[in-house]
């Protein structure tokens, strides 16, 4: 079958490299003309895992209407601050029927959408959309080290469909109900990252990290609750799960941003070296529109927001954290 993925970063080359194997044909979508020379003359993304042999049944296009035609679903991994804009695009071109997952993790900005929101929005019919998310560096995946992931979807026959259409013998995919915690999962994990790596940039210790990525998970769990999403999917894999493979990998970009943060880096020096998405400083700014929206506090998160775009001293930051009053593990849950 006729699979499109759209964005050709880390991600969507791991995923379609995924598919190819799986015996898809697999047409991808990448915003830059050497980015589709490359995949379609070397088989070698030039820009992104460029140590990978690609599969000759991945074509890549810099257009989304030859990426989409014929194509009997669409994966969607573009940076998550341009998914408004690819679902426009996709209004034009498929029906509601159309099976579409999205890959990518992050909060809309001002409206406080979540993915599957945000393509509901512009193309309705929630069911046939799902989220797939879970611990999976595109590093490791694109090299078949195993790994799992969760695809969560409204509709448990789009949840199913996605979910054969990327099982292979080393990637394992479980089904979901719960579109709304594994969005937010998603999207918490990579500031409780950038948390982790400031920690370690200031010379802390293991101690700090696990007490972050544990209380983190407390914030990931009071917001998810509160959106309606389910306090056991922060436990899984989109939830510890990734929460652990970030926080704790050396593949992560949220990490090492935050490490680098710590150390006197700044995020567009980051990005410009990189070309890479740190999507956890977007998303401890637009997390903020469902705290306020929900009244849930978040003061990882907001301590993360102040160190990245507020210019707070990290130093000082931790020292804030730790000021907060008093009071039992479970507060708020
Ligand atoms: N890399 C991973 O291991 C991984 C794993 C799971 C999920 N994700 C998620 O997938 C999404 C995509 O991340 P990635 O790692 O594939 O990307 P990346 O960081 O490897 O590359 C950046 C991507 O952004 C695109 N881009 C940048 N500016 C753009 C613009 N103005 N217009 C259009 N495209 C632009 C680039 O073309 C490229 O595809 C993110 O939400 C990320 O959190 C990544
Ligand atoms: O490299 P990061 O920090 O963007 O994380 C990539 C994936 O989300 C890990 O599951």
């Amino acid at each position: 079958m006729k699979v499109a993925v759209i964005g050709a970063g880390s991600w969507g080359t791991a995923l379609a490299q995924t598919l190819a194997l799986n015996g898809h044909n697999v047409s991808l979508w990448a915003r830059k003309d050497s980015v589709v020379h490359g995949i379609n003359h070397e088989h070698v993304n030039p820009r992104y895992l460029s140590d990978a042999k690609l599969s000759d049944n991945i074509v890549a296009t810099t257009s989304y209407r030859d990426a989409l035609h014929r194509a009997k679903a669409a994966v969607i991994v573009t940076p998550s601050n341009l998914l408004r804009g690819v679902a426009r695009v996709l209004s034009d071109v498929v029906d509601d029927q159309f099976p579409i997952v999205i890959c990518s993790k992050g909060v809309e900005a001002e409206s406080g959408y979540l993915p599957v929101g945000v393509f509901e929005s512009e193309l309705g019919n929630r069911d046939r959309l799902a989220v797939l998310s879970g611990p999976n560096h595109a590093e490791e995946v694109i090299k078949a080290k195993p790994a799992g992931t969760v695809i969560a979807s409204s509709g448990q026959d789009t949840a199913v469909m996605f979910r054969d259409l990327f099982a292979s013998p080393t990637f394992r995919t479980y089904t979901s109900d719960d579109v709304t915690g594994v969005e937010l999962c998603a999207a918490f994990k990579n500031v409780i990252a950038i948390a982790v790596g400031v920690a370690y940039g200031l010379g802390y210790g293991d101690n700090t990290a696990a007490m972050l990525m544990t209380r983190g998970l407390a914030e990931m769990s009071r917001l998810t609750v509160k959106c309606g999403g389910q306090a056991i999917t922060c436990m899984g894999l989109a939830g510890a799960g990734d929460l652990i493979a970030t926080c704790t990998s050396e593949h992560s970009r949220n990490r090492s941003f935050g490490v680098e943060l710590a150390q006197g880096g700044t995020l567009d020096g980051y990005r410009e070296r990189t070309h890479m998405v740190v999507e956890g400083a977007l998303a401890c700014k637009t997390l903020k529109t469902l705290s306020e929206a929900y009244n849930v506090e978040l003061p990882i998160t907001d301590v993360v927001r102040g160190v990245v775009w507020e210019g707070a001293d990290p130093k000082a930051a931790a020292k804030d954290l730790f000021a907060r009053p008093l009071t039992t593990e479970f507060y708020g849950l």
